[in-house]
């Protein structure tokens, strides 16, 4: 059966949100629906349609993305919902299928999103391309290593993070370019996160915030929650639950967990998604204080392959043929030389015999450097025509520092 899709209009606005509401079991707080109405991107909406009932949905938040070397536009997907009486037709298929041509007819050449399930977009082409860890830190045991960095002239001010705003926008935005896979903000990220509209779901209060600064100005932050609590003996056992920390340099990044591992009357930091290679796990002594739990994050999906690999640099020099297959944009589904080198990168299509043949799914987990075309290999999943070719290709397309997007879209 097929469905007629469209984008919708802002009249469409609640029959778009219920889908949503009732394919994720979801109730917006009345502020949050109104603040998303305003910051979506109408003409990047798509609803499916069973005569006149919207029973699909997803949109597009348009995102400036660090990629390796560079900056890309890419279409950050979002907003995924099919009414529970018509899931498993199709629904979602049409969809993808549709959005797709339309990423590529924008000229966009990567689409990425945050899946919540990691089994629904790998049909779609998309590969798991980020990680993070979540962890537990005893402040008791959290010594850093000796030789950590110090430096005399920061000092730390607490604020609320609301009042500045400013500076904490001005500071995210100069850490974006460092790391694949963050992503600018806009107004709309930045109202959702500093409104704190879910403060009362984590029994921790509001957020609170410190900043590390110089005379020059600030240098980072600490975003966070306090749980506090006490045992059955009266010994202070209270929790920080860390949502963000971000510096622009060593000192400032290790003064700003000194502040939250040091802090009064708390005995363990909690941290939502930190990168993979979060520098806090060379700088403590006993790293395997951290106790951690592993997630798969970001999912990246070429769109256009000659033009997303010729777009961002390498780690080293390559040339191979790659044949990529690609089912879902057939466009994609040939053979590309994939040269680079100190003068940069290009892939162009050719007729050359090919040195790997790879699933579009496998260079979308490889492209912003996570390095696991080198796993892929390692587990039997990749087949190579030239021995050593995937080994390669894996080498030029890993980065550092790992990439991590950080905040859910
Ligand atoms: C970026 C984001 O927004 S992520 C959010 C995704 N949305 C949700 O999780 C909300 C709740 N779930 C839903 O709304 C729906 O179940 C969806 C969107 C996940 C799937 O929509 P459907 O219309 O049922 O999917 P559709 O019928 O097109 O399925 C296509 C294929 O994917 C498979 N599939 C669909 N959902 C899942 C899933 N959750 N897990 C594994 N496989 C799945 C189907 O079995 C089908 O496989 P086949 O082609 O081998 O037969």
């Amino acid at each position: 059966m097929t469905y007629p899709i469209r984008p919708i209009d802002e009249s469409e606005w609640p029959a778009y949100t219920r889908v949503l509401e009732e394919g994720f079991g979801w109730t917006p707080h009345p502020t949050q629906a109104e603040r998303w109405k305003t910051e979506t991107e109408f003409d990047r909406t798509l609803a499916v349609f069973d005569g006149d009932q919207i029973v699909g949905v997803t949109g597009i938040y348009s995102l400036p993305m660090t990629v390796p070397g560079g900056q890309l536009p890419v279409a950050g997907v979002t907003a995924v919902s099919v009414l529970p009486s018509h899931r498993r037709r199709g629904v979602l298929s049409a969809m993808m299928r549709r959005q797709l041509d339309d990423i590529r007819e924008r000229g966009e050449s990567v689409a990425a999103l945050y899946a919540s399930e990691a089994l629904i977009y790998g049909r779609y082409g998309y590969g798991r391309a980020s990680s993070e860890l979540s962890f537990q830190i005893d402040t008791r045991r959290s010594a850093f290593v000796p030789g950590a960095p110090s430096d005399p002239s920061l000092r730390l001010r607490v604020v609320k993070p609301a009042d500045e705003r400013a500076e904490l926008e001005k500071l995210f935005a100069s850490v974006v370019p460092r790391r694949p896979g963050r992503y600018e903000r806009n107004a709309h990220f930045w109202n959702g996160l500093l409104a704190d509209e879910e403060a009362d779901q984590h029994g921790a209060g509001p957020w609170r915030s410190i900043l590390a600064e110089d005379d020059r100005g600030v240098r980072g932050y600490a975003l966070f929650r306090i749980k506090s609590s006490w045992d059955d003996n009266g010994i202070p056992n209270g929790t920080v639950k860390l949502q963000e920390l971000e510096a622009t340099d060593p000192a400032a990044y290790a003064l700003l967990w000194r502040s939250v591992l040091d802090r009064d009357l708390v005995s363990k930091v909690q941290s939502g998604g930190r990168p993979v290679d979060d520098p806090l796990i060379a700088l403590l002594a006993d790293s395997r204080q951290l106790r951690a739990s592993w997630a798969d994050e970001l999912y990246v999906r070429l769109v256009e392959v000659g033009r997303a690999l010729s777009a961002r640099s390498y780690s080293a020099p390559v040339d191979l043929v790659i044949e990529v297959e690609d089912e879902t944009c057939p466009w994609n589904a040939r053979r590309w030389r994939l040269t680079a080198g100190s003068s940069g990168a290009e892939c162009v299509p050719v007729e050359d015999q090919p040195d790997v043949t790879l699933p579009v799914v496998a260079l979308g987990s490889a492209y912003l450097g996570d390095g696991l075309l080198g796993q892929q290999l390692d587990a039997g999943l990749l087949r190579e025509h030239t021995v050593g070719a995937v080994r390669g290709l894996a080498t030029a397309m890993a980065w550092s520092p790992k990439p991590w997007a950080g905040m859910t879209f």
